[in-house]
């Protein structure tokens, strides 16, 4: 598990700056710009390592260690300061402080602590290891999030394959990632510098096809001004990614298959050979049993695509990876919008969560999770957040909004018995069991009109 720091700070360029160092090293960092709601946050999350500002705008800093020391008394302390304060350093370290470091912060101090934390920490806080997980943490367009055993396939598979130009089809439902994993076998092997052309077969038009995928001499036909070079000669040495292979019209999968028993092609309107190295990857959320079936995708083509398939199953099928994956998307997200990192608690996101079956898999996710960062009120990610970006409303507003106080349940009752009964207070309070003075006293009493 990674560890978790919290920065308690009142000047926000600290507390962006601990981010990255924190985040670069892996842990899960989470900020307050006060004392006083940092000091509910340590309560709540239980951090490993709090990085506290002793000079605090509500709230004085030492206070702030006391009682954490007091409550919480495994999570460490690094007091940091603007001011060369000696009595401070001494009643801080007193009071349970495990640093001391001065502004503006060397990042170099600040290893060396977490070096020295670690020595310590039962936890084992490892900053080498740290540092190469942060080093892996970069939002790579092809880093993949996954421990699952069907993620782990998926990865062996991966492995497999990166290195060679076998061609590879990659199957499964909408937004598993099946562009990622393409994106991975490309990006993580020995020809990694070379293209990734990606060509969406679901935009193909039969007509525009031959000239999309292998190019155009300029004069070729009306309107062709200039040669255009296709996404096969783009490709190069590289990959081209079909996307949506099942989508490919009829005619262009035959031109395909022929590109693919010869390895070669020529420009619409030309009549030189053009050789090509690129390798083949395709991707599909169709059913190409099916449409094998119905003659609507050609079976050599399938053979030939599929000389390695990965099969990425939904999301449902392996909910044990949506905390990893909110964690990656919510860094993701949150570095892609330069919102502040949200914090929220884990578990309580995974019990939310684990509830959905996510027809749209991770895009789904990613998106909700977008949602919820954009609307949150505040750097806490809460329970009504992630219910709002699911459009759903929380357990708890259900609750609150299914039971009344016993005076609104009185109150809807008589109107319901008086509605029923025509106003006729007598029958009322027969059925109510009470006098009519007491009907009176409640009509008095609730603000009960007459007839509505
Ligand atoms: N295992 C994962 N780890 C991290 N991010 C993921 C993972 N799987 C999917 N994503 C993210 O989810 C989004 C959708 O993924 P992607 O576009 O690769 O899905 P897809 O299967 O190709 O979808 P479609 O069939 O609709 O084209 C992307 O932003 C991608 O980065």
């Amino acid at each position: 598990m990674e560890s978790n720091v919290l920065v308690i700070d009142d000047q926000p360029s600290i507390l962006e700056s601990m981010n990255v160092f924190f985040q670069q090293r892996g842990w899960m960092v989470y900020t307050s710009l006060k004392g006083l709601k940092g000091l509910a946050m340590a309560r709540k999350l239980k951090p490993d390592l709090v990085i506290l500002d002793i000079k605090l705008p509500d709230i004085d800093g030492l206070v702030v260690l006391e009682k954490i020391k007091k409550e919480i008394p495994q999570t460490q302390v690094i007091i940091i300061t603007a001011y060369q304060d000696m009595e401070n350093t001494i009643a801080s370290i007193k009071m349970g402080a495990f640093e001391f470091i001065h502004k503006p912060i060397d990042i170099h101090e600040m290893d060396a602590a977490l070096y020295k934390l670690s020595k310590i920490s039962g936890k084992g806080v490892d900053v080498k290891n740290q540092q190469i997980q942060g080093k892996r943490f970069n939002y790579d367009m092809s880093y993949i999030v996954g421990k699952s055993m069907a993620m782990k396939e998926v990865f062996k598979k991966i492995a497999l394959v990166t290195d060679s130009r076998v061609t590879v089809l990659i199957q499964g439902e909408s937004g598993t990632g099946k562009e990622l994993i393409a994106k991975a076998i490309h990006f993580q092997g020995i020809y990694k510098k070379q293209p990734f052309i990606v060509m969406d077969c679901s935009t193909l038009v039969d007509t525009l096809a031959e000239s999309e995928l292998f190019g155009y001499e300029k004069g070729a036909f009306t309107g062709a001004d200039s040669t255009f070079v296709g996404r096969l000669e783009k490709a190069g040495d590289g990959t081209i990614f079909f996307d949506e292979i099942g989508e490919m019209p009829l005619q262009t999968q035959s031109k395909l298959l022929r590109f693919l028993h010869e390895k070669e092609f020529v420009r619409v309107g030309s009549t030189k050979v053009i050789r090509s190295n690129a390798r083949i990857l395709a991707a599909t959320n169709r059913e190409l049993d099916t449409m094998m079936s119905q003659k609507s995708f050609r079976e050599d083509l399938f053979h030939r695509l599929s000389v390695m398939t990965i099969h990425v199953p939904p999301l449902r099928d392996r909910k044990s990876d949506i905390p990893l994956l909110a964690d990656y998307l919510i860094k993701k997200i949150s570095a892609q919008t330069h919102m502040q990192v949200k914090s929220f608690d884990s578990d309580m996101l995974t019990h939310i969560f684990s509830r959905y079956d996510w027809p749209g898999n991770v895009r789904q996710l990613e998106n909700t999770l977008t949602r919820a960062v954009l609307m949150a009120k505040s750097s806490l990610l809460t329970e009504e957040d992630l219910y709002a970006a699911l459009g759903k409303i929380s357990e708890k507003k259900q609750k609150s909004e299914l039971f009344k106080p016993l005076c609104e349940v009185e109150k809807d009752y008589i109107i319901k018995v008086l509605d029923a009964f025509d106003w006729h207070f007598g029958k009322t309070c027969r059925i109510l069991g009470i006098t009519r003075p007491t009907l009176r006293s409640k009509l008095k009493k609730y603000n009960i009109g007459s007839k509505r």
